[in-house]
């Protein structure tokens, strides 16, 4: 399990993240949902450690063999195929392996292309290729599908569901869309204003929500 305690953090004196206790199971797959600042970037970088918290600490069960991938992806100004190759070691690239990865996200007519001349849906995918190249045992994603269409949010979804099974990994990801939560993981965290309101199965969070703010969000949603 990854256990996260007395987490702070305070940017120009303001409480961004305060999650005083919090349990990541490793064999669940989590949502983290809430509005623009709610804290789901901040919570994913503390648990990428690529951020330090101002007080608190995040213990892991087991060494962490871990894939981050931030809202806006670093897109190298080479080619698709090596964007994808550098996430591994020069030994350990194979030529095949890349292209299976490109192809799990609709990427593969690419392969040649500039990666710093993608599109932003194009370029998520990409990195979303570049995490799922290798093997890992947790996966951090901010907001995957954030940037892709319809057809890319099914392709990049799908390619995860495999890539979580095969390899027996956790993931842990951000999302605005409900629906997305309902269809990847099992449970929710709803944030808001830094503060972990409501954790349960995302069934329970999302059609059952007992918090007032979670339910308006919700609303925003129907058509
Ligand atoms: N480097 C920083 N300096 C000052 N404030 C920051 C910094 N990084 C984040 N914040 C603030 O912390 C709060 C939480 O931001 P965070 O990016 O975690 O939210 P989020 O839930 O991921 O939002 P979004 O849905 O827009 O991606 C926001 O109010 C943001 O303005």
């Amino acid at each position: 399990m990854i256990e996260l305690k007395d987490i702070k953090k305070i940017y120009d004196a303001r409480v961004v993240l305060d999650i005083p206790h919090l349990v990541f199971d490793l064999k669940k797959r989590y949502a983290l949902i809430g509005v623009n600042g709610s804290g789901k970037t901040t919570l994913l970088r503390i648990l990428a450690g690529v951020l330090k918290p101002d007080s608190g600490e995040v213990t892991s069960s087991t060494p962490n063999n871990m894939g981050y991938m931030p809202q806006s992806p670093y897109a190298f100004r080479f080619s698709v195929e090596k964007n994808v190759a550098i996430a591994m070691d020069k030994e350990q690239v194979s030529k095949d392996q890349v292209l299976e990865a490109l192809k799990a996200v609709g990427m593969d007519h690419l392969q040649h292309a500039y990666g710093n001349q993608l599109s932003g849906g194009e370029t998520q995918r990409m990195a979303l290729a570049r995490m799922i190249v290798k093997p890992c045992n947790l996966l951090l994603l901010d907001e995957p599908t954030a940037s892709a269409d319809i057809r890319g949010t099914s392709q990049i979804e799908k390619a995860l569901l495999k890539y979580v099974d095969d390899n027996n990994c956790t993931l842990i990801l951000s999302t605005h869309s409900p629906a997305q939560a309902l269809r990847l993981v099992d449970e929710v965290l709803f944030l808001d204003e830094g503060r972990v309101i409501e954790q349960g199965s995302a069934e329970n969070v999302l059609h059952h929500p007992k918090h007032p703010v979670i339910q308006e969000f919700l609303d925003h949603w129907k058509i």
